[in-house]
């Protein structure tokens, strides 16, 4: 059972007024089983930083397997979720958001992903979930690595087929929070808005909206959910080694006044020690808009960040401003 009290929510002070909200109908829909999708996935990175992929040849059944287990356990009671030990930086956790303060109606699980799980909870459910969706990012960085005239095609995938690789693995838990009718039509924010600080992430959800994405004039768009795709968003690693021709997404969650939402998130990092840096194929005499940094940098500073920071902005060089 969820933790959340009806008295919890008055304290609560993640509310925003953004009704109402405008769709998101033009989002770019990439098949990746056609020879277009190099085109289309730069052109979605370079104008929303998101596009939403199809024919992905990740099997129904590791979804709704991973699904069905991820329900069984946020349903199991708080002793129970809390086994997993808190989420610094891997396990459970519940409101709270990273180390900063931030807060938001959710609970989650954050999970390793280079190490086999023997987890007792999910049973082979993860690694087949993680395994199908690592090996589908890979196929995505590698037909960007085509579009983007880059080579060798594995110079992006090669992050994440690497053993240091640091990718994290999340299910995120949105409860219904039905409280939000009389509060004067404002929204509770289930997880506020921000950038994911890695290469790509790799978002699945099940049918219950919420997710939503800001595009480059600033206004915020509703992604109607699709339980049978995924959506993929620009990470601020994969803006810098695109010298800022792409760009990372805002993005954020609102809560659903009945429908509960579920979400399971692959975050794409490279290996710790690896230099984040524009592409140098992609530089034609062009000057770094960036500093150079390692992701073990960019990560400690991103972790002690709030989450609607920008955090790019300490590795800009000024000159380049
Ligand atoms: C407030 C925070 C939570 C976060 C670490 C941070 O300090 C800033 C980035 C946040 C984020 C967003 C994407 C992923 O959900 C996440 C795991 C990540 O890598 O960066 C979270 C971090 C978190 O929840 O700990
Ligand atoms: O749960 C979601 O749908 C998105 C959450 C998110 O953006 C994140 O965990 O970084
Ligand atoms: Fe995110």
């Amino acid at each position: 059972m969820m933790v959340f009290s009806e008295p919890a929510i008055e304290q609560f002070s993640s509310f925003i007024n953004c009704r109402p909200t405008t769709l998101f109908p033009q989002i770019p829909i990439v098949d990746l089983s056609k020879p277009e999708s190099k085109h289309l996935i730069i052109k979605a990175c370079e104008e929303f930083g998101f596009f939403k992929v199809i024919n992905h040849g990740v099997p129904v059944e590791f979804i709704s397997k991973l699904e069905s287990e991820a329900a069984r356990f946020f349903s199991l009671p708080l002793p129970e979720k809390e086994k997993a030990g808190p989420p610094k930086p891997f396990g459970y956790g519940n409101k709270s958001i990273g180390q900063s303060g931030d807060v938001g109606w959710v609970e989650y699980l954050l999970l390793k992903t280079n190490q086999e799980s023997d987890s007792q909870t999910f049973g082979s459910a993860l690694n087949d979930y993680m395994s199908a969706v690592k090996k589908m990012a890979c196929e995505v960085l590698e037909i960007m690595a085509d579009g983007l005239k880059v080579q060798p095609r594995n110079v992006l995938s090669k992050l994440l087929m690497d053993e240091q690789s640091d990718s994290v693995f999340r299910l995120n838990h949105y409860p219904p929070c039905p409280q939000v009718q009389p509060l004067n039509g404002s929204d509770v924010i289930g997880f506020g808005e921000h950038t994911d600080p890695q290469i790509i992430s790799v978002l699945r959800s099940n049918n219950t909206s919420g997710l939503q994405i800001s595009l480059r004039d600033g206004s915020w768009v509703s992604v109607p959910p699709d339980q049978n795709s995924f959506f993929i968003n620009v990470g601020d690693s994969l803006q810098v080694m695109t010298n800022g021709r792409f760009k990372s997404v805002k993005h954020r969650v609102l809560t659903n006044s009945s429908k509960s939402r579920l979400s399971m998130i692959y975050f794409c990092g490279p290996p710790l020690s690896e230099k984040i840096a524009p592409l140098p194929s992609l530089m034609r005499g062009e000057e770094s808009l960036y500093k150079e940094f390692t992701w073990f940098e960019y990560k400690k500073s991103a972790f002690n960040s709030k989450l609607a920071d920008n955090r790019l902005m300490h590795f800009q060089r000024i000159e380049a401003l």
